[in-house]
Parts: structure tokens; C-alpha cells; sequence
């Protein structure tokens, strides 16, 4: 694609951007703390003081959700495999953000003053497992901040021209800037901010598409666009090789493989966990109820209007390609949208693209900055390096790993460029390095049973599994393994499954051979960190805290320093409270279990069997039904967070006022 922008554009958002951008979140940091009293301790830091609310959580969780590839490799499947494409990137990973919340609520319960989803896994099973664990969770962090920038930077240079590698390490830039100076807070506001600028741009482009455009301009208009795309070139595996049905196996095989991966990247994630800790214990599961719902209507409502679009305007002159159709290697490389939102919208819509990719990466990279810093702090430093750290020493730790990832991911991004694996390819294989862990983790902290032998054997036989099943299917299929082969959907599929699978059923073969009987009372003693106390485990242990090395040495494994906890600090809930928790978990349970047989099978499967291919009028409806989700979910992650912090807003312009004037604020009143 030849650069619409020139590569001012491209440093003008990476650089300019990113710098005024980190600029305003300091400076929110730095009001925050004057007015509403907020102090920098590692628990603020690391864990925003865990009593943040529905609707911020919300946010941050559909922001830290919303990657590179959701804008882009959903438009590449709506391309590729029509409507099935865009429903099938929704809900095939929007159902995990759901039935995470049934972990964050009994992480409430089981760990209530845990810093990381590692400091559990070392509590149950010890050392060796943590080690186990603590491999997975920074190869998803890893591969998640890669494809990040790897999406990103194509994006950046296809629009404008800019360097590649330049964009691989200024994207980040600002990022490690805001979130250094106010760790996990500032990246809670930083979210918010980035997700309100997404939801607005993802309708623009809806209602651009579908209403102004002059050419489109109506779902009845891209109706016909899309029958007579299909006449020139049908899709392979759709029914009557149409773009306008869910009868598509290619489209029902990447749901699979994308439903498969993405409980990698969100139950291996600490990201995920972080905003559940952070979270206050009331609005854990409603935050993750509504973050799910409401990022579903990012890549199904954003694909349901660029993919398609691309389709359908492929054939017109304002095309970037015109004449030639996208070429395939663009198409993975998740240059679908950009394609599409230049054909729309001209300068303008490169403009909007590159806005959205920028706002999408960069919430994404800092939650994975402070994700990676909170493993490494906790997981590494404070359990086998200082045992005894005090809060300080754990804030400064916390600011070299910030600093320091947030360049290794430009490195990561770069070799990956470099070895030739693009957005398209990466997505697909993260599940086969990191689910085989999803369920083994799931068990730590639903199932008393699961043994420590099926801790540690489950996610590494479920390794082996996968890349066995990645690599023999490649090569039966295509005759050889080279980077094509492995790249086919069938491989990475079979992969896929094997991880998941394979994890699963060695941990439960093996915990039921020799179940064990976890009380949970080690997880729940782990105390917070007091800022300047060293906890010393003669002196300031509590009763529970032994309790939590009696259990160690029970099950024969010597005890972690996570157990040394410093004093005082932290949840602790009572009876009655417990009960209202137990409730919420419930709840989750059921809720996100209803609402994922919606998704995965009520919805698409009859659809997908009847080989129904959809008519005008049903079209028309399921694009409003997806503008109209996208309004919904602007609302919730938008107008709601700001309606639960009113209070704590007013206090702060309140103070502002006050010392800008010198007068007491009620003289404002
Ligand atoms: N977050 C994803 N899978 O787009």
C-alpha cells in the first residue's frame, strides 16, 4: 500500500502523541494525589489500592483487551470469511473476559490481598510449580506485547511510511513514561481514556459506512456489494459462496482456534488478574460481566464495518489496490481496516486508523508493562531474590522492569519482523505455547483436588501435546514444515486443541488418580505489603500464616517466602461477608455460563447448520443490532465510569478550584 500520510503523521501520533499523551496522564497522577490524598506505596502501585470500581474496571478491562488485532486481524476474518468473520472474533473471545469473572470473584474469596495469579500457584504447590507457572505467564506477556507492536507498526508504516523498526520502540514510549510515574492507576485512567476514544472512532467509521458514505452509504447498498463480490470471487467453504452467512466452515475453524487461544491470553495473563485485584471486592463481577459484553462490540461491530467494507469496495477506483485484490501477505499482516477506512474516508479515515491502532496498543502495552512488572517484583525479586523488600525497594524494582520490558518488546517485535511471522500468524499460535496451562490454573483456584504433580505435568505434557499435533498436522497437511504449513488453519487448530485439551485431561487423570484436599487457608493468609515493616516470620506472622506453612510441609514441599508476610494490611472477610462474595460467585457461575452457550453455540450453530445465507432485511437488522451493541458498550465503558466517580470527581475540582483561587470551594457553590 502506497503511505496516504506522510511520515510526519506517523511520528507526529507514535512520538507527539504518545509524549503529550503520558504528559496528561502524569499530570491526572499528580492530581489525583494532591486532591484526593492518594500516596505512592507499592500497594497503590501495584494493586491501585484495590477498591476500584465497577465501571473503571470495566474500561480498563475492555481496553487492556482491545489489541492491535482486534481492530485488525477481525477485519482480516470479516474479509476473508465474510460476516462469520467479525461474530466469530467476538464471541469467540469475548467468552472468556465472561467466564473470568467466576476466577476473579473466587480470587476475592481464596486470596483476597494476592499481588499476582503466581503468588497462588506458589502458595498451593511450591516452588517448582511457581517456576512452571511463572514460564507461561511471561511467554503470554511476550507474545502478547510483540504482536502488539508488530500489528501496530505495520499499520504505522503502511499509512505513513514510517519505519518499521522506529515504530516498534517509540509506540511504547509514552507508555513507559505514564505508567512508571503512576503504575497501576495511571494505567486504569490511561484505559479509560483510550477506550473512549476507540468507541467513538469505531462508530464513526459504523455510521459512516453504513449511512453517509457516498459509497455505500446503507446496510441495503452493501447488501448488494457484497452479492456482487461474491459473484467475482466466492468464498471458499461458505454456503453458495456468499459473504452474507455464518455457514462458513473456514469461519467456524478460526472461531474454534480463536476461542481456543484466547483463554491463553486472558487466564495466563496477570493483566486480567491485576484488574480483578485491583478491583473492589463488590464490583469484581459485574466489571468483568460488563467489560466482556462490552468489548464484544469492538471487533464485531468495527469487522462488521471495515472488513466487509473492504469487500465490497475492493472493486471500486478510490481502493488503494484498485485494480488488484489485497494481496494475501497484506491480509495477515492485518492491513484489512486501514484499506477499507482509506476507500471510506480518505485522509480522514487513515487519519481515524491510525488514532484507533495508536489508542489499541498503547493501553494494551501498558497493561502488559505493568503486568510483567508486577510478576517480576512479586514472582521473581520479592520471592527468591529479597524476600524481606520493603515497599520502596519493591516500587523501584517495579520501575526497572517498566523501563526495561517496555524496550525488549520493541526487540521482540523487531525479531519477530525480522524471522517473517506476522500479526496474522502469531495470533493463531499463541494458543498452542500457552493454553495448555489455562485449565491447570482454572483448578488452582477452583479445584480442591488437583494434586501438584498434575500442577506441574499438566501444562508442560499439554505443551508437548500441542506442538506435536501443530507440527504433524502441518506436515500431513501440507507435506513439509516451513513457516506456510504451520501457518494453515488445520495445524493451528489441531495445535490449539491439543493445548487446551491436553492440559485439561492430563490435570484431572492425574488429580483423580490421587486427589488432593486443598482448604485454601495458606492462599487466604497472604497479607499485603506493608510500605516500610518488614514482615519477619518470627515475629509477625499471624496464626494463618502458619497455617499456610503447615499445609506446605504436608503436601512434602518446601515452604516459598510468599508466605512471609509483612504485617497487618489487607483483606480479611468476615462470615457475613464471605456469604455476599459466595453469592456474587455464583452468580458469575451461572450468568457467564448462560451467556457463553449464547455466543459459541445458540446463536451461530443453527445459523451455521441451516446454511442460511441472509436476506436484506435480516442483514439490515444484524447491522443495527451491531451499531446499536457498539452504543450500548460506549455507555457502559464511557458515561458509567464517570457516573460511579462523580464524587470523587467533584472533590477534585473542588480542590482545584480551591487552590487555584484561594478560596474555599463552597464560595463556588
Ligand atoms: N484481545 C483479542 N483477542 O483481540
Amino acid at each position: 500500500m502506497a503511505a496516504v500520510l506522510s511520515e510526519a503523521y506517523g511520528y507526529g501520533i507514535v512520538l507527539g502523541f504518545g509524549l503529550v499523551f503520558a504528559g496528561i496522564m502524569t499530570l491526572i497522577t499528580m492530581i489525583q494525589k494532591r486532591f484526593l490524598g492518594e500516596k505512592v506505596t507499592s500497594e497503590e502501585y501495584m494493586a491501585a489500592g484495590r477498591d476500584v470500581k465497577t465501571g473503571l474496571v470495566a474500561s480498563a478491562v475492555v481496553s487492556s483487551w482491545t489489541w492491535a488485532a482486534t481492530l485488525l486481524q477481525s477485519s482480516s476474518v470479516a474479509y476473508k470469511y465474510g460476516i462469520s468473520g467479525p461474530f466469530w472474533y467476538a464471541s469467540g473471545a469475548s467468552v472468556q473476559v465472561l467466564l473470568f469473572s467466576v476466577l476473579a470473584i473466587e480470587l476475592k474469596r481464596k486470596c483476597p490481598n494476592a499481588h499476582t495469579f503466581l503468588e497462588i500457584i506458589s502458595i498451593r504447590y511450591g516452588r517448582r510449580t511457581h517456576f512452571v507457572f511463572l514460564f507461561f505467564a511471561l511467554l503470554t506477556n511476550i507474545i502478547v506485547s510483540a504482536m502488539l507492536l508488530l500489528g501496530g507498526s505495520a499499520v504505522v508504516t503502511a499509512l505513513t511510511g514510517m519505519n518499521t523498526y522506529a515504530a516498534c520502540f517509540l509506540l511504547p514510549l509514552g507508555v513507559i513514561i505514564y505508567t512508571l510515574f503512576g503504575g497501576l492507576k495511571a494505567t486504569f485512567i490511561a484505559d479509560y481514556t483510550h477506550t473512549v476514544v476507540i468507541m467513538i472512532i469505531v462508530l464513526l467509521f459504523s455510521f459512516t459506512a453504513y449511512a453517509t458514505s457516498d459509497l455505500i452509504g446503507s446496510p441495503g447498498r452493501m447488501y448488494d456489494l457484497l452479492h456482487e463480490a461474491a459473484a467475482l470471487h466466492p468464498v471458499s467453504g461458505n454456503h453458495e459462496g456468499s459473504y452474507l452467512t455464518m455457514a462458513s466452515s473456514q469461519g467456524l475453524m478460526f472461531g474454534i482456534i480463536n476461542l481456543c487461544s484466547n483463554f491463553g491470553t486472558v487466564f495466563i495473563d496477570n493483566c486480567y488478574w491485576q484488574r480483578a485485584i485491583a478491583a473492589s471486592p463488590h464490583s469484581t463481577v459485574k466489571a468483568y460481566l460488563i467489560g466482556g459484553l462490552s468489548w464484544f462490540a469492538i471487533p464485531f461491530t468495527l469487522a462488521t464495518t471495515l472488513g466487509i467494507s473492504a469487500v465490497a469496495l475492493e472493486s471500486n477506483e478510490r481502493f488503494p489496490t484498485f485494480p488488484n485484490r489485497l494481496l494475501p501477505s497484506d491480509v495477515s499482516a492485518g492491513l484489512v481496516a486501514p484499506h477499507a477506512a482509506v476507500a471510506l474516508l480518505g485522509h480522514g479515515g487513515a487519519v481515524a486508523v491510525l488514532l484507533l491502532v495508536f489508542m489499541a496498543v498503547t493501553s494494551a502495552a501498558s497493561a502488559e508493562l505493568i503486568a510483567v512488572s508486577s510478576v517480576c517484583t512479586f514472582d521473581v525479586y520479592r520471592t527468591y531474590i529479597n524476600p524481606m523488600a520493603t515497599g520502596k525497594q519493591l516500587i523501584n524494582v517495579s520501575h526497572a522492569v517498566v523501563a526495561g520490558f517496555g524496550l525488549i518488546m520493541g526487540v521482540l517485535a523487531v525479531i519477530l519482523k525480522e524471522v517473517g511471522i506476522d500479526l496474522g500468524y502469531l495470533y493463531s499460535l499463541m494458543g498452542v505455547l500457552i493454553s495448555s496451562a489455562v485449565l491447570p490454573v482454572t483448578f488452582s483456584l477452583l479445584w480442591k483436588k488437583q494434586n501438584g504433580t498434575a500442577a506441574i505435568v499438566a501444562p508442560l505434557g499439554g505443551l508437548c501435546i500441542s506442538i506435536t499435533a501443530w507440527l504433524v498436522c502441518a506436515k500431513l497437511y501440507a507435506g513439509e514444515i516451513t513457516l506456510a504449513s504451520t501457518g494453515t488453519d488445520q495445524a493451528m487448530l489441531a495445535g490449539n486443541l491439543g493445548a487446551l485439551i491436553g492440559g485439561g485431561l492430563i490435570s484431572i487423570v492425574i488429580s483423580l488418580i490421587k486427589p488432593d484436599n486443598y482448604t485454601f487457608d495458606g492462599t487466604r493468609s497472604l497479607k499485603q505489603v506493608t510500605d516500610d515493616v518488614v514482615g519477619t516470620p518470627d515475629s509477625n506472622n499471624s496464626s494463618e500464616d502458619v497455617a499456610a506453612v503447615d499445609e506446605k510441609k504436608v503436601s512434602g514441599e518446601k515452604a516459598t517466602t510468599l508466605e512471609v508476610a509483612a504485617p497487618k494490611g489487607g483483606w480479611a472477610f468476615d462470615a457475613e461477608e464471605d456469604a455476599k462474595l459466595a453469592k456474587a460467585s455464583r452468580f458469575a457461575r451461572w450468568s457467564s455460563a448462560v451467556m457463553t452457550v449464547i455466543l459459541i453455540l445458540l446463536w451461530p450453530l443453527p445459523m451455521f447448520f441451516s446454511n442460511y445465507v441472509f436476506s436484506r432485511g435480516f442483514y439490515t437488522g444484524w447491522v443495527v443490532l451491531s451499531i446499536v451493541w457498539a452504543i450500548c458498550s460506549t455507555i457502559a465503558v464511557t458515561i458509567y465510569p464517570l457516573w460511579e466517580s462523580r464524587r470523587a470527581l467533584g472533590e477534585v475540582f473542588k480542590g482545584m478550584y480551591k487552590a487555584a483561587t484561594g478560596r474555599s470551594s463552597t464560595a463556588a457553590v
